[in-house]
């Protein structure tokens, strides 16, 4: 038995790896199949993060395999040697503790100095020695490597695990059509197949479906009410106790003076990214700096399951409901709680544009968007707040601006959802989005005013010169808005509308002051443009990226689980293994179902993971280029990679129960968690977004909950419960009425997952 050493020499970091921060990174095997009971491979040594020589403060190997024990961990950049040494003690206890015999290991610079040499311990008093092999790999990495996403490190560069199979490929119609398992054509009528959809279909108004006007049920003078606020810098505010009056009356009056004070001069966009560097405890009280790269990083990071990552910076209540450990959205939010001043930590996005320009529709998409990604954001509509106050039946009159009672009136409304968009910031919301037509620089900057000090705002302007999307859009308004649900004559609701909007247009100012994206003529994802002002930070860049790939060519997603495989006739979960009879069945079906769905569809891409489940569902698919997506591939599920979920439960009680009690949160030791499938998921949502042929996504069940999750608006706690049978085809339509929904189950499945 010996001792395998590596170094990599080609990391590209050069000279000293101090320099630029450069980290070393350690990761150490040991292996023998005679380590038992309750002795577990410890590793202690000269740095805090490995326990500076106490025993008790010992790093524990993790089992990777039956005999293979796993330990990787970065040393911070303050330290040039690491002196280390193996030992054998319980999980949990401080004794046995049986010390390797021999000298310390040593570290230099990233070298291994001395012999390398076998663990050897000597178990009893009788002499009897315990001998295990040793690997040991150190690595210089730079920040960068550690902080990038999981898709930067080599681990996740590897190529597609099932061999011989490209990572593109498309077969070519063969003669003849596809067969099913009996070998006779399967004639699929697609109707026959549909099932009810769980959720309500999405095509209620979307407005409807926004925050509920709060301020309007206080009781009192609408025109001054009570905000809990702490910040009392305004001047248009008076210190009440612990809350704090916003005079809106006063705002809007002062905004109609100072009209300049709010119009920086453009500047280029930035663009920041940040590290994931986070200051980590573990689950014994020692503190460390363990690395949290989210996803995919199986080798790097110690395990680390969920109730084991809880940052002990003391931020302030956002922490609560930011999702810890989740990869970017995680590191992000540390950075700007960290750095940031406190007013940008929160965002108001303030939409601006004429009527039917698809405000709401825009401002519901980016919340469902930002909530699903893990940022607490809600959507203020104006118009509700409006319409609960005033009515649905308001006349073009209504919105004329030489019409001082509909003026006040409307300034009321914008400024008590204002109110309430605030205060819920305050009590810790993150992204307000606040839908209006804001078509005034007098509106805007009250707006401002109220905001100032408490949040970052930037104008979202949507800008349509199509005149026949203005048609359909008014259409539509038509026949969703409450605004005419009473109003019986189609055709005096068409003129009505029209009018308001010559109202609007009259004195309509486009946005050229402070942080500004303006979305001209985006619909079709191709031409139009997108201009911003002053926008940098990271999420502000998000909303950007997104925003850019959006657009309204109805499309359908369609969304599927592989066929049965192996395992999951064995209730065994993770692993790479083929179909069952059933699911090959299952991928005949489908690729009949798919020929007959997309017939007329001039292009499509099927997209699967990279496993053998998804690939080998989608070999009999002919005629459409096939995709592997490494992000598409099952969660992981790290050391319970092929276990039955009663094994689980039998063998790591503790797993089991954390992921029972929080399963979205629950991170795999050396797997991962809903919540990492969801970061890792971002690319493929964007690319969802800006594809505009339709796609067939074949993947696994935590995969899909999370994708299915954005596009049916659930929220994140519901994700890990989601239903997604084997062998039924959920059908996403993307469309200029927003999503709808559609389920065809081809088959049944001989297994419950
Ligand atoms: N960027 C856009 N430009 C033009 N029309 C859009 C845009 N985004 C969505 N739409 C379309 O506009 C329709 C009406 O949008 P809605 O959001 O109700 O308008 P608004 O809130 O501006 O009155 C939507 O159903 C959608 O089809
Ligand atoms: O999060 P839970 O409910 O465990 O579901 C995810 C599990 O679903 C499975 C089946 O049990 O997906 P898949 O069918 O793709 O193999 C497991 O591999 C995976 O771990």
């Amino acid at each position: 038995m010996g001792t395998t050493v590596s170094r990599s020499t080609d990391s590209g970091h050069g000279g000293s790896y101090r320099e630029g921060g450069a980290q070393l990174y350690v990761s150490l095997k040991m292996e023998n199949f005679r380590i038992e009971g309750d002795l577990v491979p410890h590793v202690y040594g000269s740095v805090p993060i490995i326990g500076s020589w106490d025993p008790s403060k010992a790093l524990s190997m993790e089992r990777e395999l039956a005999s293979m024990w796993e330990l990787s961990f970065v040393v911070p950049p303050d330290h040039e040697a690491l002196d280390f040494k193996f030992l054998l003690k319980p999980k949990y206890g401080a004794t046995p503790c049986v010390v390797e015999e021999g000298p310390n290991r040593l570290l230099t610079g990233g070298l291994l100095e001395g012999d390398a040499r076998a663990a050897l311990f000597k178990l009893t008093e009788e002499e009897e020695v315990l001998e295990c092999q040793v690997f040991i790999k150190a690595d210089i990495v730079s920040p960068l490597d550690l902080a990038a996403s999981w898709r930067a490190y080599q681990e996740n560069l590897m190529p597609s695990r099932v061999r011989g199979i490209p990572d593109v490929s498309i077969n070519a119609a063969p003669d003849g059509a596809v067969e099913d398992g009996s070998g006779t054509h399967l004639e699929l009528d697609l109707e026959h197949y549909i099932i009810p959809a769980p959720s309500a279909s999405s095509t209620s108004y979307l407005a409807n479906r926004t925050e509920t006007p709060t301020a309007l049920f206080q009781i009192g003078n609408p025109w001054k009410s009570e905000v809990p606020f702490s910040n009392s810098e305004n001047s248009n505010s008076s210190i009440n106790g612990s809350s704090f009056t916003i005079d809106i009356a006063s705002y809007i009056k002062e905004s109609e003076v100072d009209q300049t004070r709010l119009v920086p001069p453009p500047t280029m966009v930035e663009s920041k990214s940040v590290g994931t560097f986070s200051s980590l405890q573990n689950k014994e009280g020692q503190k460390g700096l363990f690395v949290d790269r989210g996803v995919g990083s199986p080798r790097l990071v110690k395990s680390a399951s969920a109730n084991t990552l809880t940052t002990n910076l003391n931020l302030d209540n956002e922490a609560k409901t930011m999702p810890e450990a989740a990869g970017a959205v995680a590191a992000a939010a540390v950075a700007d709680r960290m750095h940031a001043p406190k007013e940008d930590r929160r965002l108001a996005i303030v939409l601006v544009g004429l009527p039917a320009r698809g405000k709401t529709f825009t401002a519901a998409k980016l919340t469902r968007y930002l909530r699903w990604l893990g940022h607490e954001t809600k959507h203020f509509n104006v118009g509700k707040y409006r319409r609960l106050k005033h009515g649905t039946n308001q006349s073009a009159d209504f919105f004329r601006a030489d019409n001082p009672e509909g003026m006040e009136a409307r300034d009321e409304v914008a400024a008590l959802a204002m109110e309430d968009m605030l205060a819920w910031m305050h009590d810790g919301g993150k992204v307000g989005i606040f839908d209006a037509t804001n078509s005034t620089r007098k509106r805007r900057t009250m707006l401002m005013k109220m905001a100032e000090g408490k949040c970052k705002v930037i104008f979202l302007e949507t800008i349509c010169n199509d005149e026949r999307i203005i048609e359909r859009n008014i259409r539509l308004k038509i026949q969703q808005s409450p605004d005419y649900a009473e109003e019986p004559d189609y055709e005096a609701g068409l003129r009505d509308f029209k009018e308001r909007l010559v109202n609007y247009e009259k004195v309509y100012e486009p946005v050229q002051e402070g942080s500004y994206i303006k979305m001209i003529d985006m619909v079709s994802g191709q031409g139009g443009q997108l201009q911003v002002n002053n926008i940098s930070g990271f999420l502000p860049g998000r909303i950007v990226f997104f925003l850019v790939n959006t657009h309204l060519t109805p499309r359908p997603i369609l969304l599927t689980r592989h066929g049965e495989s192996l395992h999951n006739v064995r209730g065994r979960i993770g692993g790479d293994t083929v179909l069952s009879e059933a699911g090959e069945l299952y991928s005949k079906k489908l690729a009949n179902f798919i020929e007959k769905r997309l017939k007329s569809e001039k292009t499509a891409s099927i997209w699967t993971s990279t496993l053998q489940r998804t690939i080998l569902t989608a070999s009999p698919i002919v005629g459409f280029p096939k995709i592997q997506w490494r992000a598409l591939d099952e969660i992981n599920s790290g050391v319970c990679d092929g276990m039955t979920y009663e094994e689980i439960k039998k063998n790591m009680p503790e797993e089991y129960e954390s992921r029972k009690k929080d399963k979205l949160r629950y991170r795999y030791p050396r797997g991962e968690s809903y919540l990492d499938v969801i970061q890792r998921l971002e690319p493929v949502i964007i690319e969802l977004e800006r594809q505009r042929a339709p796609v067939v996504v074949i993947s696994h069940q935590a995969v899909l909950r999370a994708l299915y999750a954005y596009f049916a608006d659930r929220p994140l706690r519901e994700v890990p419960e989601i239903e997604v049978p084997l062998h039924t085809i959920i059908e996403i339509q993307m469309g200029v009425t927003g999503v709808e929904e559609k389920r065809y189950k081809l088959m049944d499945s001989t297994v419950p997952h």
